[in-house]
């Protein structure tokens, strides 16, 4: 019988002027830019988070340390790629994942295909196996103030 697991990811990056805005692996055109020791895409973070956390591998920061001068700047894309390998290895495969951006501004939607394109590849799962969705908080709150970012995702592994 196959076993199925699930998994729940959560994480908040900080919005600031002179920042690059990576998310979901590609660059978005905007004044304002996420903070972090990484790149700080923080919906490459909670996919990382909720796949760990399905395969009960503890979480990013456990695997890449903030503390540690060689993930500085790092492309986000590399720590997916690696978390990938670390749950393959234990013999899980991705059944689906999905997730939500909070942001209040920019609209996301126009960007969500390029998103999964990137994702799919670099995760190396079917694009229609990956769900981005986005909300705004309504202006409430530190994301509806533009003071931050945060995302949810929720993935389903499973054992062939
Ligand atoms: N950064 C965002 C936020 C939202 N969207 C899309 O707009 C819809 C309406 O947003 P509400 O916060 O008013 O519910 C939402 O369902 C998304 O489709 C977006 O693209 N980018
Ligand atoms: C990705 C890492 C490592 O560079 O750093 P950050 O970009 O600060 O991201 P965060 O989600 O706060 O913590 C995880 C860290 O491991």
């Amino acid at each position: 019988m196959q076993k199925f697991r699930i998994g729940f990811g959560y994480d908040v990056h900080q919005l600031q002027p002179e920042n690059e805005f990576w998310l979901g692996g590609i660059k978005l055109d905007y004044h304002l830019g996420a903070v972090g020791h990484s790149d700080a895409d923080v919906l490459i973070h909670v996919i990382c988070d909720a796949v760990l956390g399905a395969a009960n591998m503890r979480d990013i920061g456990y695997h890449f340390s903030d503390q540690d001068p060689k993930f500085k700047g790092i492309d986000s894309k590399i720590l997916l790629k690696e978390v990938m390998d670390l749950v393959r290895k234990e013999g899980y495969e991705i059944g689906n994942i999905d997730t939500t951006i909070c942001l209040q501004k920019p609209k996301i939607n126009p960007h969500i295909p390029a998103m999964k394109k990137c994702l799919s590849e670099v995760m190396n799962v079917a694009e229609e196996d990956i769900s981005i969705k986005a909300t705004t908080t309504e202006r409430l709150g530190f994301v509806g103030r533009e003071e931050g970012v945060s995302a949810y995702c929720a993935a389903l592994i499973y054992k062939g």
